[in-house]
């Protein structure tokens, strides 16, 4: 999302607040209009004090404009004082009505996705966002309101006095202004994603931290590490982004306000030359030092700070319930190197046995099967049957009860001092819920791919596996590789479609999917599932479709603790319950 795609998020709900204000922003106005009557005093009084007064030899005459200015001024604090009386009526409706919209999409998230963990950023729109918009929005209308009704003040005076005086003071002015606003776009896009990130930095390491003695009982801390260091080094990256628009920004609020100074000091001989008298000059210096430059400075401080600050947070709150708020989807990194010699299967189970606790039924038992490199094996059966239970030894997540699992000929779960921490590139899994993470798109795709001793993929290489995958346009729509991701703004297919990309371009030669394409339309995870096959290295899919099934080398079919493995043609006159599959899905065929 850019800064304009949140601006043109919030502006139509931004006016129509401000629409349904109008009283209390006439009262700000008619305080403020005093306050333009205090500049142009300042100003023309200075001018009439000098020309008519002092200079003219008429203390008395320069003395009375000096104390008509310090009466500009006590009405100035007096305007002031007005200003915030009226400016409460204008800030609590809005923080009112980010509270009443914090609860609202906490209740919304809660019913859309009640399994879910819940909507884990309400408590901070509820108590830190809405204080943090409010306190911007009051600073933000103060100074826009200061600066314009400074700026009124100022150039009826510098009319009033000579109107040449705008003609030297104005370009430089409106040159800075110009620069300045815009970078406002590009800073609040780059703030946004900076929020982004640290939102989900957040919610993943609370996530972690709930499970650390598992993590470190498990000798999960390299998996943990791969999970939380990608979002910390897009915080780096967008801090730096962000440090540089500050540097820029800077840059225009020094042409703006000192500029101005200069030209009309460098141009005084020339204005003198045309009639322009001491007076009219120290009068458009006091507007220029006093009120214009002071107000401006302001106004560029706020927008830069408290407006991008503001315009995010209110994006925030105008965001629509998102499907996967915090993205929380996990692809197991690969784990260790093999240490023992292969068999030449790609993977094997040797009777194995399974059950979640030693009370438990088994969910595997006495399982065997080989795996043969390069194969595309399918795994089908009911729900609840295990074949996430089967991924996961495979994956070395879990241990057997009995017999053993390897992978590459040595055990799929290496134990503690067996290099548990260093990453293993013999596979990687897959899980339903896409691991997507705020970054880019080339990061988002190669993070599977940072194995030690694999080289990083090339641009190309990233490139040919979007096209594998027929992801031009949702690359292209992401603005290319270098394009943010931002997780909570994919759909489910989206992320799935990013994480098998991501899959696809790592080294390891096992793949596990465990239901990866379940958000994917049929011709998608078709596509999907050719490409993976054919990328070389061997692909065990856990697949919710008989033709995901159909299309592989080899089934496996889980039915309670029995298994029958087999071609896509000859299960069915071998397994019951996969002629069932097969028959519901060819009349469901036939029906379309
Ligand atoms: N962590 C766990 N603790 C206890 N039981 C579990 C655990 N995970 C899974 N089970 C149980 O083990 C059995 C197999 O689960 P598994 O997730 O492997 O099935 P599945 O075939 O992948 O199901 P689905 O198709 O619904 O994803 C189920 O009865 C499930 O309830």
């Amino acid at each position: 999302m850019t800064g304009g795609g949140a601006w043109s998020r919030v502006a139509p709900e931004g006016r129509r607040f401000l629409r349904g204000h109008r009283r209390a922003l006439g009262r700000l106005a008619g305080w403020s209009l005093l306050e333009s009557a205090h500049t142009f005093l300042g100003g023309y009084a200075v001018a009439r004090a000098l020309d008519d007064g002092f200079l003219a030899g008429r203390t008395a005459a320069g003395l009375g404009w000096l104390a008509a200015a310090g009466a500009g001024a006590l009405l100035g604090g007096f305007a002031l004082r007005g200003v915030f009386a009226g400016l409460a009526d204008l800030v609590e409706p809005l923080r009112d009505g980010l509270v009443r919209r914090a609860v609202r999409q906490a209740l919304d998230r809660a019913v859309a996705d009640p399994a879910g963990a819940g909507d884990t950023g309400a408590v901070s729109r509820l108590t830190q966002q809405t204080e943090m918009a409010r306190d911007s929005f009051a600073g933000l209308v103060l100074t826009v309101r200061s600066f314009v009704f400074t700026a009124v003040g100022a150039i009826v005076g510098m009319a009033a006095l000579a109107p040449v005086l705008l003609l030297v003071v104005l370009p430089p002015l409106l040159l800075g202004v110009a620069a300045f606003l815009a970078t406002l776009r590009p800073l609040a896009a780059v703030q946004r994603r900076s929020l982004d990130t640290d939102e989900a930095l957040a919610d993943r390491v609370g996530t972690l931290a709930e499970g650390l003695r598992d993590i470190a009982a498990c000798g999960g801390q390299a998996p943990a590490r791969a999970r939380v260091e990608p979002l910390i080094s897009a915080q780096e990256r967008l801090a730096r982004t962000l440090a540089g628009w500050a540097a820029l920004r800077t840059l225009a609020l020094g042409t703006a306000g000192r500029l101005p100074v200069v030209a009309l000091l460098a141009a005084t001989p020339w204005l003198l030359g045309r009639g322009i008298t001491a007076g009219t000059l120290a009068g458009g210096l006091t507007y220029l030092l006093q009120s214009l430059l002071p107000a401006l400075n302001s106004l560029m401080t706020a927008l830069g700070s408290a407006g991008t600050r503001l315009l995010v947070v209110l994006e925030r709150f105008s965001a629509p319930v998102a499907a996967d708020p915090a993205g929380r989807g996990t692809a197991q990194p690969v784990q260790p190197p093999p240490s023992r010699s292969s068999n030449g299967a790609a993977a094997e189970l040797r009777g194995v046995t399974f059950a979640y606790g030693p009370g438990a039924a088994p969910v595997l038992d006495g399982l065997d099967l080989v795996v043969r490199p390069g194969e595309h094996l399918a795994v089908v059966g009911p729900s609840g049957i295990g074949k996430s239970t089967l991924t996961a030894l495979l994956a070395g997540m879990l241990s057997p009860d009995a017999g053993s699992v390897l992978v590459a000929g040595a055990a799929a779960r290496r134990e503690p001092g067996e290099g548990a921490c260093a990453p293993d590139p013999r596979r990687t899994l897959l899980p339903q819920q896409a691991y997507v993470f705020t970054g880019t798109v080339r990061e988002n795709l190669t993070h599977l791919a940072a194995a030690p001793g694999a080289p990083a993929p090339g641009d190309a290489e990233v490139r040919r596996a979007v096209r594998a995958l027929g992801l031009e346009d949702l690359v292209a729509g992401l603005g290319g590789l270098d394009g943010e991701v931002s997780p909570r703004l994919l759909s489910r297919g989206e992320s799935q479609q990013l994480a098998l990309a991501a899959a696809y371009l790592s080294p390891a030669p096992l793949l596990l999917l465990d239901e990866a394409t379940c958000h994917l339309d049929p011709a998608a995870e078709e596509r999907a599932e050719r490409a993976l096959a054919e990328r070389g290295g061997t692909l065990v899919v856990v697949a919710h479709r008989v033709s995901s099934a159909a299309r592989a080398d080899r089934v496996l079919v889980l039915d309670g603790t029995r298994a029958v493995c087999g071609t896509h043609e000859e299960l069915p006159a071998r397994s019951p319950l996969y002629r069932d599959l097969v028959g519901r899905w060819s009349q469901g065929e036939s029906a379309r």
